[in-house]
């Protein structure tokens, strides 16, 4: 099967420091995919030249066989890879419902999965929050309205960037009950987060990046039993 995004022979630079140095990654429909590597290896900077909001230097980025190593954000997002940064991106001046509402799109081919009572039958939270603004959520609440919103794009491919970031202990216990019923969906996710056991556990496959080189690439179950190499790439 034709992957839904391939990355080939990534390089990225900002300015003189070169932040990639040929990295592959492929995404195939329904897979979930975890990408690993300690602090500044160049995790948010592949999501983001995949997105289309950092321009490689070298190599090229395929989604639906098309080429998109040029795509701009709003592109990539209707060919349906759907992007919750870090730091969230919500509108604090609309309430929750409103937030969901104005996202809401048809996904590539047409398909409406995804609505505003679908999203909140997986957010409970979020239903008994309906009518509060977006600056009156918790930083938790944010985060999955962030997801939500998302979803409401019907995407095939949601990246999550650190979405436990900053949350308290059972918000994240949430955050990944919730990442867990969107792979049950048959989305495919690609999951950046610093608890690289919970990733392990999360998705099928992960990409280890050190130095913006990919220095594994493996079924997780896989890799959560190679301790040392874990200790090595991703210990502190
Ligand atoms: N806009 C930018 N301009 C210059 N350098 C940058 C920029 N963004 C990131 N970098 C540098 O690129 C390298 C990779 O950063 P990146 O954010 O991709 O790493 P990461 O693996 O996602 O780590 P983290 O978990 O800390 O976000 C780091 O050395 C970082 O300082």
């Amino acid at each position: 099967m034709t992957p839904l995004v391939q990355a080939s022979g990534l390089h990225v630079h900002y300015g003189a420091s070169h932040i990639l140095h040929g990295v592959d990654l492929q995404i195939r429909a329904g897979e979930s995919i975890g990408l690993l590597g300690r602090n500044g290896m160049g995790k948010s900077t592949l999501i983001r030249s995949i997105m289309g909001h950092v321009a490689p230097t070298e190599g090229q980025i395929i989604i639906r066989g098309r080429d998109s190593t040029r795509a701009r954000p709003h592109q990539v997002a209707r060919l349906g890879v759907a992007y919750v940064p870090e730091g969230r991106g919500i509108f604090p001046n609309l309430d929750v419902r409103e937030n969901l509402l104005v996202a809401a799109r048809p996904g590539y081919d047409g398909r409406r999965d995804w609505t505003c009572a679908s999203v909140l039958q997986i957010f409970p939270r979020l239903q008994e929050r309906l009518g509060h603004g977006g600056q009156q959520l918790s930083g938790g609440e944010q985060q999955m309205l962030a997801i939500g919103r998302a979803l409401m794009t019907n995407p095939d491919v949601l990246i999550l960037d650190e979405a436990t970031e900053g949350l308290a202990p059972l918000v994240i216990a949430e955050i990944w009950r919730i990442i867990r019923a969107i792979r049950e969906t048959g989305v495919a996710t690609l999951i950046v987060d610093r608890n690289y056991r919970k990733v392990l556990a999360h998705t099928d496959r992960c990409v280890v990046l050190e130095k913006g080189i990919v220095v594994e690439a493996r079924d997780s179950a896989a890799l959560a039993q190679q301790s040392a190499l874990l200790t090595r790439f991703l210990g502190v």
